[in-house]
């Protein structure tokens, strides 16, 4: 992406103290956006502040699971021309060891909290004829035994970044889903052990992990506005690992 990119564009990006969120609220600020970073912890949002080293970076806490603090916080924004859907995650277990409260906590942070995040800046996207990337995981439609619950959340996101895209179009404003591959994050570290990781890594056709560079490369490009000639897709930027069966690789198969 060019320098200047972003200048004189305003981005939310959600989880921003860490990790991808991280990586990419620093992408988009060297390319001149001013971001809004949102998380529930002040300190890895503080961290983020000081590596920008930019008062174009602003951070609040920000629970994106409370709906009224959320729609107000992004009602407050105003005009829009990015949102990064990135806050995610999920545990790892068997379908039949998720419990209802887990089942539901995960379906609310993938998929009911990032759709009224999206709701609420329908109007500041519109304002500005924005665009929405959501992080995704690959070919959940298909199935991924061990995260069932975080499958299903990011299906249906997914499906709701289709259909959004269809009417939305009007407004001018695209979405997007990203499913990057293995990204050696702490996040990914402290829910996968070590040697699933790496088996993980191993067995993905490309042979490597997905980097942040890369991921926030593609979150900066699509939220730019090179590909608007498509609306509502899923990209998969995983190095084939969607190819190979998740189940396998997580000893989740029979459950
Ligand atoms: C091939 C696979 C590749 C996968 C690639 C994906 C990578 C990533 O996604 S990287 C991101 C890494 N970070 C995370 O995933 C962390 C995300 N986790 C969370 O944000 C939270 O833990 C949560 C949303 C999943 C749950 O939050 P919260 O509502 O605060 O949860 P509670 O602690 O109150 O628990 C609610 C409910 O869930 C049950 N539960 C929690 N952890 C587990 C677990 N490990 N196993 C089983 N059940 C769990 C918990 O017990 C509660 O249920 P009840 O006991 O019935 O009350
Ligand atoms: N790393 C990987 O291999 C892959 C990651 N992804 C997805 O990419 C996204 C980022 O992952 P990654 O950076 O690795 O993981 P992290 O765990 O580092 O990132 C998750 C971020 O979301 C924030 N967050 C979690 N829950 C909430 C909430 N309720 N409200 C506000 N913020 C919240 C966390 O901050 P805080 O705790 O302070 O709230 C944290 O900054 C996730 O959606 C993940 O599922 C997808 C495919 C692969």
């Amino acid at each position: 992406m060019a320098d200047g990119t972003f200048a004189g564009r305003t981005a939310l990006v959600t989880g921003a103290g860490t990790g991808i969120g991280r990586a990419v609220s620093l992408r988009l600020l060297a390319l001149g956006a001013t971001v809004v970073g949102v998380g529930r912890r002040a300190e890895p949002l503080a961290e983020t502040a000081a590596l920008a080293g930019t008062d174009r970076f602003r951070h609040t806490s920000l629970n994106i699971r409370d709906r009224e603090a959320a729609d107000a916080f992004v009602a407050g924004l105003g005009g829009l021309d990015l949102l990064v859907n990135n806050a995610g995650g999920q545990f790892v277990a068997p379908a039949t060891e998720i419990s209802r409260r887990g089942f539901d906590a995960v379906v609310d942070l993938n998929l009911t909290a990032q759709a009224a995040l999206v709701r609420a800046a329908y109007p500041g996207l519109a304002a500005r004829r924005g665009r929405v990337v959501t992080l995704s995981l690959s070919a959940p439609e298909r199935g991924i035994a061990g995260i069932t619950h975080s499958a299903a959340a990011r299906a249906g996101m997914a499906a709701l970044t289709a259909s959004l895209a269809r009417r939305w179009r009007a407004d001018g404003i695209s979405l997007f889903c990203l499913a990057p591959g293995t990204v050696l994050t702490d996040g990914v570290g402290d829910e996968l052990p070590a040697e699933v990781l790496a088996r993980i890594v191993a067995t993905t056709p490309l042979g490597r992990d997905t980097t942040l560079a890369e991921v926030a490369e593609w979150v900066a490009a699509l939220g730019s506005g090179v590909a608007d000639a498509v609306s509502g897709t899923l990209f998969e930027v995983d190095g084939g690992s969607g190819l190979v069966s998740a189940a396998s690789l997580m000893g989740q198969e029979d459950r």
